[in-house]
């Protein structure tokens, strides 16, 4: 079966008109929960991603769980992970769930059954995932997607102080992440308004380096993963993406989160974003 529901770059493309771009992220650190006066428990987990869903879901166009800090309860924290994904679908947020994942060809199909097929309890809108077993290692994550009107989220350029020894090596004179931007701008072709396969850029990384090629127009979402704790600001994301700024998804968890547990406090502060970026980029 395929769907018949608009694709994921146009549903992307609305929510942000109508909500603004910032991608919050829910990563339900040991520390936050603690802040929050949880205990470190699946019990905590489950007040602590329900209440930032329930806040979340309704006020930001794209919500990006952290999958890791769901795996780390076991089989309670991937069942809670289950139950936020339909909160903030709920709510009418896209779920870009943060997992990063790449495999053998075979695996990978696996993975994109996982997350990408509706019919599945941990479906979501969209991944992220790894191209370091080579671009094509992820062709049935693409075909799963483009299947089910699902996204993509290729790391390229991504935030991390350690990523430029992988993703700045050249061949051919072209740099890996330019080659990784490359395919996705070949897999957006034509699409409108938007691309569903979408770039991970970082809003710390010092800037694209316009002679190994590295251009961010891709005709796809570029989300920028590092705004507020990793110290990415707005001005940074405005002067890294320069004319493809129209087409980001800044991406802060921790900071955002910071402002719970009281839900209005992190709609609130989910705005706050918003309208910061909103007011650097017109
Ligand atoms: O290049 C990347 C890709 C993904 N991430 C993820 O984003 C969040 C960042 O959390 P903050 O609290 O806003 O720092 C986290 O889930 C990372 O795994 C990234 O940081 N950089």
């Amino acid at each position: 079966m395929t769907t018949t529901a608009p694709a994921f770059g146009t549903r992307l493309a609305a929510a942000v008109a109508d909500r603004g771009p910032l991608c919050a992220g829910i990563d339900p650190h040991p520390r936050l929960l603690e802040s929050w006066g949880l205990d470190v428990t699946p019990a905590g987990l489950e007040r602590f991603a329900r209440t930032a869903a329930e806040a979340l879901g309704s006020t930001c166009a794209v919500v990006k769980p952290q999958s890791a800090f769901f795996e780390r309860f076991g089989s309670a924290g991937v069942a809670t992970l289950e139950r936020t994904i339909a909160d903030l679908r709920a709510g009418g947020a896209q779920v870009l769930l943060d997992v990063k994942r790449g495999d053998i060809g075979s695996t990978s199909q696996a993975y994109a059954d996982a997350y990408l097929d509706p019919s599945s309890p941990l479906a979501c809108d969209a991944i992220t995932a790894s191209p370091y077993l080579g671009f094509g290692s992820l062709r049935p994550m693409v075909e799963t997607a483009e299947r089910f009107g699902a996204g993509l989220f290729v790391l390229a350029l991504t935030s991390n102080p350690e990523a430029a020894t992988v993703q700045a090596a050249q061949r051919r004179g072209r740099s890996v992440a330019a080659e990784v931007l490359d395919e996705l701008r070949v897999l957006n072709a034509g699409a409108e308004p938007l691309g569903s396969f979408g770039a991970v850029v970082g809003a710390t990384i010092a800037g694209v380096d316009a002679a190994a090629g590295e251009s961010l127009a891709i005709n796809g979402p570029l989300l920028a993963p590092g705004v507020g704790a990793q110290g990415g600001t707005a001005a940074d994301v405005q002067r890294i993406f320069g004319d493809e700024v129209g087409h980001v998804l800044p991406s802060s968890s921790r900071e955002v989160l910071a402002a719970g547990p009281d839900p209005r406090a992190l709609a609130d502060a989910a705005r706050r974003f918003n309208d910061t970026f909103r007011a650097a980029w017109s």
